[in-house]
């Protein structure tokens, strides 16, 4: 005797590019660039365990479905986006339950030309960093839960940066420092507290209000600055640092993660060629490296 547990079911990597034209002036635009994932959850037992695809809406619908909705709605912020698919996909049929939305989108820039001026309709590929949100919506509970995160976010700073001070063993060949390089890729995120986001239709409203734009540059901002401005005793010093300035700036957030790679550069050693002191040159060594990941809250008021 088998059951089934859990299960989901919809379509991932479903990617479009979205122009808006300045109504007064249409070749001012923006582009919005994502990549979606919309997976279901629901009364879809029988399509597992009895062979009956009676309430299986094809993921070939969702797919079409994010399409057609991205051309006929906002799709500005991806966190409105977001829950216009939620609240599409759990009014239109009985059978959904639940939803989970991942919204990645691309950075393209606007880059200013050689008269100074920002031009109306070019962009740059801002590499590999996205900007991304992650809904999940119960119809039965109405339980709401939006994190929204920015990815590969590449920094490296070359002085600043300090590790000493750590435990000592018999295991222990790092030597301690007041001064090396430090590199990352930025995986930072953040919940926002359901207290102000109860409902899918409030994500509307936080959206015009501009609290999905506004958290998203505090977050990138807080980060870049936190980053460069202070002598970091360790990357879990300065993560919490950030974290705890962005839970400062946004009360709408309840929690921001973040998670970090330590990508080493180590000083090479050229004494060998009479060069003594080397703190110039360095190698970068891609692996192994760190991994370091902490979640910061609001803690509970004292009684
Ligand atoms: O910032 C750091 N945190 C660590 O936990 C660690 N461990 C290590 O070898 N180097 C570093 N750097």
């Amino acid at each position: 005797m088998v059951q089934l547990i859990s299960s989901t079911y919809g379509k991932a990597n479903v990617k479009f590019l979205k122009v808006k034209k300045n109504p007064s002036n249409p070749t001012e635009q923006e582009v919005l660039e994502a990549n979606v994932q919309v997976l279901l959850r629901g009364k879809f037992d029988v399509a597992y365990t009895k062979a009956d695809n009676a309430p299986i809406v094809p993921t070939d619908t969702v797919k079409n479905t994010i399409l057609v909705e991205a051309k006929t709605t906002d799709v500005w912020p991806i966190e409105r986006f977001a829950g216009h698919l939620a609240k599409h996909f759990t009014n239109k049929y009985n059978q959904i339950e639940g939803i989970d939305i991942q919204i990645v989108q691309s950075r393209w820039t606007k880059y200013p030309l050689s008269n100074g001026k920002i031009h109306a309709h070019s962009f740059r590929y801002d590499g590999a960093e996205t900007r991304r949100t992650h809904l999940n919506y119960d119809k039965l509970t109405k339980k709401l839960l939006i994190t929204s995160a920015i990815k590969d976010l590449t920094v490296l700073k070359s002085t600043g940066s300090m590790f000493y001070g750590y435990n000592v063993c018999d295991y222990t060949t790092l030597p301690p420092t007041r001064d090396r390089i430090l590199s990352t890729d930025v995986y930072a995120s953040w919940t926002y507290d359901p207290k102000f986001i109860p409902t899918l239709d409030s994500i509307f409203k936080k959206a015009d209000e501009g609290l999905f734009d506004s958290t998203y540059n505090a977050a990138r901002i807080t980060t870049l600055e936190r980053f460069a401005l202070e002598n970091s005793a360790s990357v879990q010093a300065t993560m919490y640092n950030m974290s705890q300035e962005i839970l400062e700036k946004v009360k709408e957030v309840d929690t921001v993660s973040y998670e970090l790679p330590n990508k080493h550069y180590i000083l090479f050693n050229l004494e060998w060629k009479g060069i003594k002191g080397n703190t110039e040159l360095f190698y970068p060594s891609p692996d192994p490296n760190g991994l370091i990941k902490s979640t910061v809250g609001r803690g509970k008021a004292k009684l």
